[in-house]
This record gives structure tokens, C-alpha cells and sequence, in this order.
């Protein structure tokens, strides 16, 4: 008796379950018009679709494959609107009401979320900090005054190889760049280095991490405030450490000028210079924003930045003829200076070079996927992007469009020579940055570090393989995050070559 009570309730139960479901399939999902996509289950939506063993960009890609350009992938009811070839995102990623964004509960941490460009709504603030950074602190003018404090780190890198080359010790590519590229950000903020301290790369991934992971918070609003898996704990105390290093910068520096010792003329004279304007204006710039600006750029700026040399490195010792052609520019460029070290001026005169930067991002995006939000319906190529979706451009599947590129996942840096694309937003065969409004705050910056490290390292070194990997071959297994790095880190021997 009790059992058929139990299963009558049951039954019920999936019946009303099926019933709303199919209620809402005719009402809602078809009536308005959204992208195609897997049939969404009761409660769970498609997400049974998406293979959970492959990395995200490339479950992605796989479905929009047989879904197209434009898919809808529902998280239980709540739709996100995946964007898969350059077409689609030109379209979406021109779309100024397409630029909102979501973030995780962990980034309300030390209110973080509220001052961060990168997790800011486009709106006064997001505006202000983004100007701010484009037309006072990421200028060419800015970029060139702070360029020799940036070589001399790259120097250092240069040094710290030579060290290891003498005894034929591997190098661990990625984590030698991450150092320097810490350095050349923290440089470029403040005159000063924090890539040696140890506890700093196990912070940025961290925080990518916290950033990048959904929790029963994201989920479940209403148990949000218990922070169960300790994600918003962990990362404000990611958060503080930031800003510790930030007001002990700000504060020496206030100092030092007071006591009339010479500016250094980088990000933190500019704030200073600045903040007496803004508190007359009263606008929405101020201090606490610099601070979130500050963090954003070292967790956005350095292990993206790593990854992508560490990538660019692989596929360099994985095809000779490509290494060949690098190594013999720069030594032809670089070696006839006076000054024998690359510089961030000797790039324009590099287009092989920037060649393989570019086949480099095109293969491997650090950031393979763009996550905005709709801040009204909008309608794109005839179908509804519903207000609040997610919206995801997976800017990998995008750069490895078949129909554009020949053979597409290959690394041939060769297809760019002669030709006029570029990473810079315009072409949308090819946004490793992304493009629009969201697009790469640090990409002027990003630009130079990524080819002044990249160039040093292939000018000063001829690079060959520890006899294991040469055997095995390079595990290119990708190690997905927000940043995709490889998941076994690139050891490689390096040998100065003699100038
Ligand atoms: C290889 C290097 C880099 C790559 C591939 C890269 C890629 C990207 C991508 C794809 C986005 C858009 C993400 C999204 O919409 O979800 C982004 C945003 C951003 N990046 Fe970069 N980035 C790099 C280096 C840098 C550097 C060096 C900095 C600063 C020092 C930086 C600062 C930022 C900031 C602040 C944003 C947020 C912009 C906004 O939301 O308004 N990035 N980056």
C-alpha cells in the first residue's frame, strides 16, 4: 500500500515535471525564435550535450558543428547563446547591447566586482576605468617612456636562461616568461618587481581559477551568502594581497614625491598626477578603482601572456623550418644593431615574427572562450538573443574557421606573410583578443611583451628538446582554465648562440 503511494506521488510528480516542460518547449523555447541547439531536458536544460571530457571550446565547437553558427545551450532554463565562426561574431560582438557581463559570487569578494573593469556591466564606471586606461595609461607615448625598464627584465630572463644553458639544464619555458611577464606588468604599473616572489603565480592562477569555476553559490543564490566551498573566502584573500602591494607602491611613491625625488613616469605618477582632478569632478573614477584596474592587469596580463609563448615555443620546436625562419630573421634584424638585444622597436622590422605571434593565437587563444550577456533582446540573423542570456563567443573555434584558413590546425606562420590581417578587432577571422567593446583592455601592452620576450628568447638561444620529449614527442594535451595552458609544462634545453 505504502509503495503504490509512494509510486502514484512519483508518477505525479514526473507527470507535472513533463508536462510544464512540454509547456514551456511550445510556449516559450519555440515562440521565441531562439538559435538551435540539443533538446533540453527538465531541470538539467542541454548541458547533457556538451561533452564533459573535452575542454569547453572544443565540446563547443563540436556541437556547433551540427548546430551552426549561432546555438543555444540551455543551463537548466537559463539560455546561453554560443557564437562558433567569424560571421556570427562579427555581428554579436558589434552588438553594444551584447556587452554586458555576469560574474561569479567569489568576485564579490573585498567588493572586488565592483571596481573591476573586467567583471564591470558596461556602464558610467566600466566606461570612466576603460577610458582612463586607453587614453592616459596604455598610449604609445606612455608605453614607449616605460620600454627600458620592461628590456631590462627581459634581459634578466635572457641571463637566468644563459645560466641554465651552460649546464645544459631544461629550461620550464612557461614558468621563466610568467616571471618576466609579472615583471614587465608590474614594471609598467609601478617601477617595481614582483616576479620573484614565489607565492605570485600560484595567486594569478588562482584567481583565474576562482573566476572561471561556477559554485553552489552561482547556482543557488539564496545559499550564496553561506559560500559553502569557501570560493569568495579565497579569493578575497587573493584580492587583498593585491592590494597590499598596490597601497604599499602608492604609499612610497606619495613619499618619495613629497620629499621632491624624480617621477618615474609610470601608471602610478599618472594616478597621481590625476586624482586631484578627480575629486573635483567627483566623477567615478578614484582610487579604489586604480586598485581594481591594478589587479585586473596582473591577473589578465601574465599568465596569458606565459601561455602564449609557452605555446608559440612548442609549436617552434615542433616544426624546424618555422624556427629556422624566425631565428634567421632575428639574428639578421636584431644582430646588425649596435644594441644586440631585441627591443620593442625592432618589432615593426620583424614580420615573421609577428607571424608566428599571430599562427600562435590563432591555434591556441589563451582565452579560448568570451563570455558577455545580453542587456536587451536582440534579434541576429533572424533569430532572438533573449535579455539576460548568456552570450559565449568561442573565439578558438572562430580562428580555426575551415572555410577561411587552410588546413586550419596547423601551425604555418608563412600564411600571414604578405597579408593584411591582424589581431587588432577588425578581422574576425582572426580575435585571439576579442573585439568590440569587450575586447582586450592590454593589448597595446600585451603586443609588445609577447614579442620582446618571444623574440629574446629565439635571438639569444638556439632551442632543442631533453632526449624523453624528443622521443616521446611534445604532450600538447591542453590544460583548460579560463587560460589554457599545456598541461605538461615545455622543458627545453637551451644553447647561446654565438653572435
Ligand atoms: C596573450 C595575451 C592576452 C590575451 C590572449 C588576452 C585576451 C583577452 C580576451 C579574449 C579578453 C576578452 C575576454 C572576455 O570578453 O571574456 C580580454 C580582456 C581583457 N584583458 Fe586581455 N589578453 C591578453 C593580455 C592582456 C594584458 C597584458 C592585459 C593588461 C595588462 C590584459 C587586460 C585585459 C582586461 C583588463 C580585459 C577586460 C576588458 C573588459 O572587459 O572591458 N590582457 N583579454
Amino acid at each position: 500500500m505504502a509503495t503504490s503511494f509512494v509510486l502514484a506521488v512519483v508518477l505525479s510528480f514526473a507527470a507535472i515535471l513533463v508536462f510544464t516542460h512540454a509547456l514551456w518547449l511550445i510556449t516559450d523555447v519555440r515562440r521565441r525564435r531562439l538559435p538551435p541547439g540539443p533538446w533540453p531536458l527538465p531541470v538539467i536544460g542541454s548541458i547533457h550535450a556538451v561533452k564533459w571530457n573535452l575542454a569547453a571550446h572544443r565540446s563547443l565547437a563540436h556541437l556547433a558543428e551540427r548546430y551552426g553558427p549561432l546555438m543555444c545551450i540551455w543551463f537548466g532554463r537559463h539560455p546561453t547563446v554560443v557564437v562558433s565562426t567569424p560571421d556570427a561574431a562579427r555581428k554579436v560582438l558589434t552588438n553594444p547591447e551584447l556587452a554586458g557581463r555576469t560574474f561569479p559570487d567569489a568576485a564579490r569578494a573585498e567588493g572586488h566586482f565592483a571596481n573591476s573593469v573586467l567583471l564591470l556591466p558596461p556602464g558610467d564606471k566600466w566606461r570612466a576605468m576603460r577610458r582612463f586606461a586607453t587614453t592616459e595609461l596604455l598610449t604609445k607615448a606612455r608605453l614607449d617612456a616605460r620600454q627600458l625598464l620592461r628590456q631590462e627584465k627581459a634581459q634578466d630572463m635572457v641571463r637566468y636562461v644563459a645560466e641554465r644553458a651552460v649546464h645544459g639544464e631544461p629550461v620550464d619555458v612557461g614558468h621563466a616568461v610568467f616571471v618576466t611577464a609579472i615583471n614587465l606588468v608590474s614594471r609598467t604599473l609601478g617601477s617595481i618587481d614582483i616576479g620573484s616572489r614565489s607565492e605570485v603565480r600560484d595567486m594569478v592562477r588562482a584567481a583565474c581559477r576562482l573566476v572561471g569555476t561556477l559554485t553552489v553559490s552561482d547556482i543557488f543564490a539564496t545559499l550564496a551568502a553561506a559560500d559553502i566551498q569557501g570560493a569568495r573566502r579565497r579569493f578575497g584573500a587573493i584580492v587583498r594581497y593585491s592590494h597590499r602591494i598596490i597601497d604599499e607602491q602608492f604609499m612610497q611613491r606619495r613619499r618619495s614625491r613629497d620629499s621632491g625625488e624624480p617621477r618615474k613616469n609610470d601608471m602610478a605618477d599618472v594616478v597621481i598626477d590625476k586624482e586631484k582632478e578627480w575629486k573635483e569632478e567627483g566623477g567615478q573614477m578614484n582610487y579604489d578603482a586604480v586598485k581594481g584596474l591594478f589587479t585586473d592587469f596582473l591577473a589578465a596580463g601574465t599568465e596569458t601572456v606565459s601561455s602564449t609563448v609557452e605555446w608559440a615555443m612548442a609549436e617552434l620546436l615542433k616544426c624546424p623550418e618555422s624556427m629556422k625562419m624566425v631565428t634567421e630573421e632575428l639574428r639578421t634584424i636584431v644582430g646588425t644593431k649596435s644594441k644586440r638585444e631585441v627591443e620593442e622597436s625592432d618589432i615593426s622590422q620583424l614580420p615573421y615574427l609577428q607571424a608566428v605571434v599571430k599562427e600562435t593565437l590563432r591555434l591556441h587563444p589563451a582565452v579560448p572562450l568570451a563570455f558577455q550577456r545580453a542587456m536587451a533582446t536582440v534579434e541576429i540573423e533572424g533569430y532572438i538573443v533573449p535579455k539576460r542570456a548568456n552570450v559565449v563567443v568561442n573565439l578558438w573555434a572562430v580562428n580555426r574557421k575551415s572555410d577561411v584558413w587552410t588546413e586550419p590546425d596547423k601551425f604555418k606562420p608563412e600564411r600571414f606573410i604578405g597579408k593584411d590581417i591582424s589581431f587588432w578587432g577588425k578581422d574576425f577571422e582572426l580575435i585571439p583578443f576579442s573585439a568590440g567593446r569587450r575586447m582586450c583592455l592590454g593589448l597595446p601592452l600585451a603586443y609588445r611583451m609577447l614579442h620582446l620576450i618571444l623574440g629574446s628568447l629565439l635571438y639569444h638561444f638556439d632551442w632543442t628538446l631533453p632526449t624523453d620529449v624528443k622521443e616521446n614527442g611534445i604532450d600538447m594535451t591542453e590544460k583548460f582554465g579560463i587560460v589554457v595552458s599545456l598541461a605538461t609544462p615545455l622543458k627545453a634545453i637551451a644553447k647561446k648562440w654565438d653572435e
